[in-house]
């Protein structure tokens, strides 16, 4: 799960590795369509690199020998068309586009197995969306700019984006193998957090200042692994796009001596709130406002640190530079201290404070289906997987869209997933019979319908464990209608907040608890739904949605090339 550029690799479990970087791009919410939008033509190439992103050489996925990975600028309602070569002789990659809806173009989502087949070493395939209203989410590599004439809720001077990965030293190859081998080896905690592809493992920027016994580091700056300068003017307000392309990591960022004010989340405006700190899950993105009103002759830390799991890797460092400071003058007081680990009242704060800003569209105030998702952690035939209603994902060798639109028999169990779970299951102890089964069924909903998801937390095989789940929705958003501990139940439903709720498009379970989710499933396409923490899903821990499929216009042939639609193809040419 070795992050890359504003991408991350995400081995399909099915055994393969198969990496699919998910490219995010920044959330621009409510912007119109402009007038003028155009076709953007882009020629990106993945290879491996060596790279320092931690001061550590290592081998990174690069896109055009760039990590992190070139810059779409894009205006909403443009066409994005991306020429993807694939040079990596050991394995197939697609591009996840995280927080593009995909209208009309389901097989552009960059899900293997799902939305297209890989791409294998040297085939060539092309992504064409358009960049719609919930345009995006940051990444570095898609930005996409409000239309012209569009005003946004607030104001600011200057704007950063700061993309945040984890880091491991170990191969992606040997992580997959670790995972799905008996006896089970987890991936263990990452060796480094990264700001926009750089971080340091082998010494702090703030040694002087901590007590552990990390040396100084001593860089010049034009390394791979020198922070990113977050170069600003006093008495200015600036926009930070924040994203988490994490693989495992939970993190809270704060700024020394600077509140954040917090107005989008995962593309869509917020009633603003002022925060000394931010969480933010693997999937999901904020944009926050700064105002540089403090002491101009300083320097100040920004940091990032790992929460939901005991930490055991360094904060990740940047500095916020007062011009015309020099950056080399150092802060003068140590890194802001990250919460505790298992604070989880501080978490379910933040979580509970943001709403969507007044004007933002509501949800249906019924639900047409109601399906409950309960997380666990199982064995099968000795392996640790995740399950889901104690089905564990397993995709098959044919996209189902493909096989879905085409009606090909035998692609995937025919079986509809379980919509529930037993009501005697104790969500609050390991399971009584840890055994599951694999599954590839799909959860198939009327289109247009209202979808309500309650995703169910529990204890995991180890006692006294449950642990955060960050669940990540494809080709749509959804209200998120609350949180609560243990079992969800009729009593939960007058918690249900159907005056503001936040539209999402990522959202966290935290453990022992529920989250209660509302969408509608008006994207004709075959959606993932997964937890966006990678080591889980290759484990297992996702589902697969879909909705008026025969609503799906033709599938261009280099989306069919695998599996049984390969034939179906083949037949068809004749
Ligand atoms: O899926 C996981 O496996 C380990 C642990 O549960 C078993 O080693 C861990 O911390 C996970 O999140």
């Amino acid at each position: 799960m070795v992050p890359t550029d504003g991408s991350v690799v995400r081995p399909i479990s099915r055994g393969l590795t198969l990496r699919a970087l998910v490219i995010w791009c920044i959330l621009l919410p409510f912007i119109r369509l402009s007038s003028g939008a155009k076709t953007r033509h882009f020629k990106w190439e993945v290879e491996y690199m060596y790279w320092s992103p931690d001061c550590i050489e290592n081998v990174v996925m690069g896109i055009n020998g760039q990590f992190p990975g070139p810059t779409i600028r894009a205006k909403a309602g443009d066409t994005v068309v991306v020429e993807l070569t694939n040079k990596l002789p050991t394995e197939g990659v697609v591009i996840h586009w995280h927080g593009i809806r995909q209208l009309g173009t389901p097989w552009a989502d960059g899900t293997a197995f799902i939305s297209q087949c890989a791409i294998n070493c040297g085939e060539t395939f092309h992504y064409r969306f358009k960049v719609d209203r919930r345009s995006a989410g940051l990444y570095g590599s898609l930005i996409v700019d409000v239309a012209e004439g569009e005003k946004e809720p607030f104001h600011y001077d200057g704007e950063f984006n700061l993309l945040l990965s984890d880091w491991w030293h170990k191969s992606v190859h040997e992580q997959e193998v670790g995972l799905s081998s008996n006896p089970f080896r987890w991936i263990g905690e990452p060796q480094s957090l990264l700001i926009n592809g750089r971080g340091q493992y082998n010494c702090s920027l703030a040694a002087q200042y901590s007590n552990t016994n990390s040396s100084q580091c001593k860089l010049r700056g034009n390394e791979q692994c020198a922070p990113q300068i977050l170069r600003v003017r006093p008495n200015k307000t600036y926009r930070l796009r924040v994203a988490s392309s994490t693989a495992l990591a939970s993190l809270n960022l704060a700024i020394g001596n600077h509140k954040m004010v917090v107005v989008e989340a995962d593309g869509n405006y917020l009633q603003p709130f002022a925060v000394n700190d931010l969480d933010i899950y693997s999937g999901e993105s904020y944009s926050v406002l700064i105002t540089t009103d403090q002491d101009p002759s300083k320097n100040y830390w920004l940091s990032i640190g790992v929460r939901g799991r005991l930490p055991a890797t360094p904060p990740g460092l940047s500095i916020l530079n007062y011009q015309p400071t020099s950056v080399s003058k150092f802060p003068t007081s140590p890194p802001p201290v990250t919460p505790r680990w298992d604070d989880y009242n501080h978490s379910k704060t933040f979580s509970n404070s943001i709403f969507a800003l007044m004007g933002s569209p509501k949800p249906p105030t019924s639900y047409d289906r109601r399906i409950t998702l309960l997380n666990t952690q199982n064995k099968i035939d000795g392996f640790t997987k995740w399950a889901i209603n104690n089905v564990s994902l397993a995709l098959p060798p044919t996209p189902y869209l493909g096989s879905i639109k085409y009606g090909l028999q035998n692609a995937f169990d025919q079986k509809s997933p379980p919509e529930n779970f037993p009501d005697n299951y104790d969500v609050m102890r390991p399971p009584i019979n840890p055994n599951s089964t694999i599954g590839s069924g799909v959860y198939m909903f009327g289109l247009n319908s209202t979808v309500d998801v309650i995703l169910q937390n529990a204890n995991s095989l180890s006692n006294n464990v449950s642990e955060i789940h960050p669940w990540h929705l494809h080709g749509h958003d959804f209200w998120v209608l609350g949180y609560g501990e243990g079992k969800f139940s009729a009593k939960d439903e007058k918690k249900l907040n159907f005056k503001n709720p936040p539209l999402r498009n990522t959202a966290v379970i935290f453990p022992y608890g529920w989250t209660a989710l509302r969408y509608v499933a008006d994207n004709p396409g075959v959606w993932a739904f997964h937890c966006h923490i990678e080591p889980h899903l290759h484990m297992g821990m996702g589902v697969v949605f879909a909705e008026g499929v025969h609503h799906v216009k033709s599938i261009p042939n280099e989306a069919l090339t695998c599996g049984l639609t390969a034939k179906f193809l083949d037949k068809n040419r004749g």
